[in-house]
């Protein structure tokens, strides 16, 4: 078989392989990643950018490759196929003159990698003839492109500060690979799973990583709230033009805790312009949420079905192994010296929420040093004595943690709602949101809400501004630590 035979049969397999109804669209586009390299001995050997594809070929994915083989007559001398990583084999930004044809519509447009657009990308062997990897789609030259973007990206959140563990290994895969490749993996991004488990963490981590490849990249993190504020105010301050050049001149787009957008119709009505305009010009967009777009509620069903278009990864609770490994990277970077198993202890008892966990350990860091003790077993019992999670029908109410808060401050619970700024009740009120989001699964945004519509910025500085005080006062220290115990032993 010749290179061009190869080339066009590689294509038949890859439509057969994206029309079979037992693989779908997002696991389908990581067949038109692979390149054909040849066949030797009855095997074909092919390439692809990344591990993660790899395994999904060789093991998911393999009987649908098989069987769309053995269905190609002009396949016949292919027996068997095995899968190589070849970081160079990337798919050329060339525009897939398949898709072109058959695709009038707005997502096939501007040299749209096969590989990310989901169910019309098939035709991979035209990206095959190429293997000049580019990063994403010439950035500085498009409209509006010189001015520069404020990344809002978190400094703390890394790949490497990112622990890798069963829970959240595709998870990291798919988030490694779009930034090594944006807009050329997978197109949306799409990550859920429950609170603290990380979705924020790799979402920065995305957009430092392609910086740190890409120094031109244009990259905008951005959480769903302020999305929903700041077009709230483009139409309050007749800005529309600014809103949009503001989210549409990005090569990548990082929008955190979509779901925070259900109901509100006109944001979404944005956004899906956004994204739109986005994805068809090539331009990377990763969403997370606490849900998959299924679950989603108050979405229309055109936006929920773009989400699908890409990779849908989900994030789940770490297992007890990975959760040590956290503890421990968190340690090492405070410079703290502590046991194996002391961080074995804490690990064993926090574990579905990963802030939680990072929590305690400020907790118990905050208690030694506040006491100037080392920190060994007998400390750590005392300081978790009442902190141990709960099971499952003991949750936490955010409403407990406010009433309890307003009691324990002698104060009443309008105050905690209210605006009043007075020292007193502004501390009560960080210290309530500070335990609704260590104790809770609620989201900034809800957490914002409950106190009376604030923002999230509000309560995301409490939780710091909390989270330090412990550390250096023992009466802020103390009344956390007694409101946790009653908070906890009251929902007993
Ligand atoms: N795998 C991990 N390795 C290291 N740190 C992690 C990991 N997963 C989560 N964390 C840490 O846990 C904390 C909570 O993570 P993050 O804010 O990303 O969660 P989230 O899923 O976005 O939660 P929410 O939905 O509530 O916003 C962060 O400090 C983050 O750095």
């Amino acid at each position: 078989m010749t290179d061009d035979e190869l080339l066009d049969v590689w294509a038949s397999v890859t439509r057969a392989v994206m029309a079979d109804p037992s693989v779908g669209p997002a696991n389908g586009a990581q067949v038109a990643l692979a390149m054909p390299r040849g066949i030797a001995a009855g095997t074909l050997y092919l390439a692809v950018p990344y591990e993660f594809t790899l395994k999904l070929l060789e093991s998911r994915l393999r009987p649908a490759i098989m069987a769309a083989i053995s269905a190609i007559p002009e396949a016949e001398e292919i027996e068997n196929f095995v899968v190589i990583v070849d970081e160079e084999a990337h798919p050329s930004l060339d525009a897939d003159p398949v898709a072109d044809e058959r695709d009038s519509g707005a997502h096939a447009s501007e040299g749209m990698p096969s590989g990310s657009g989901g169910a019309h990308s098939a035709g991979s062997a035209h990206m095959a003839r190429s293997d000049t990897p580019r990063p994403v789609d010439e950035p500085r030259r498009r409209h509006g492109a010189d001015a520069p973007v404020d990344s809002r990206l978190n400094d703390k959140y890394r790949f490497d500060s990112f622990v890798i563990g069963q829970s959240n290994r595709f998870a990291h895969a798919a988030a490694v690979a779009v930034a090594e490749a944006p807009a050329r993996a997978y197109n949306p991004l799409f990550i859920y799973g429950d609170s603290g488990l990380g979705k924020t963490h790799l979402l920065h981590a995305i957009g430092h990583y392609a910086r740190e490849l890409f120094p031109e990249v244009r990259v905008r993190y951005v959480s769903s709230e302020d999305f929903t504020n700041d077009f709230i105010n483009s139409i309050a301050n007749n800005q529309g033009a600014a809103f949009h050049a503001r989210y549409r001149s990005v090569d990548i787009l990082l929008v955190d805790d979509i779901q925070f957008l259900e109901d509100k119709v006109e944001t979404q009505e944005a956004f899906f312009h956004t994204f739109n305009t986005l994805h068809d010009h090539n331009k990377q967009v990763v969403i997370t949420s606490d849900v998959q777009p299924k679950q989603l509620r108050g979405f229309e069903e055109r936006m929920l079905s773009r989400f699908e278009w890409g990779l849908l990864t989900d994030i789940q609770a770490p297992d007890l192994e990975t959760r040590i490994a956290i503890l421990r990277k968190k340690a090492q970077r405070e410079n703290l010296e502590i046991d194996h198993s002391i961080l074995e202890f804490i690990a064993s008892k926090f574990s579905s929420n990963i802030r939680e966990l990072e929590g305690t350990l400020i907790r118990v860091t905050a208690y030694a040093s506040l006491n100037q003790q080392r920190i060994d077993m007998p400390l750590v019992h005392t300081v978790l004595k009442d902190l141990i999670t709960l099971d499952a029908d003991n949750e936490v109410q955010p409403s407990d943690i406010i009433s309890r808060t307003a009691e324990y401050f002698d104060l009443s619970v309008d105050d905690l709602y209210g605006p009043t700024r007075a020292q007193q009740i502004a501390t009560a009120r960080q210290i309530a949101m500070y335990l609704c989001r260590e104790l809770t699964p609620l989201s900034l945004p809800k957490i914002g809400q409950l106190f009376g519509g604030r923002d999230h910025t509000t309560v995301m500085y409490a939780h710091k501004k909390i989270s330090q005080l412990i550390a250096e006062r023992r009466s802020i220290y103390n009344q956390v630590q007694e409101l946790t115990t009653r908070i906890k032993q009251g929902s007993r």
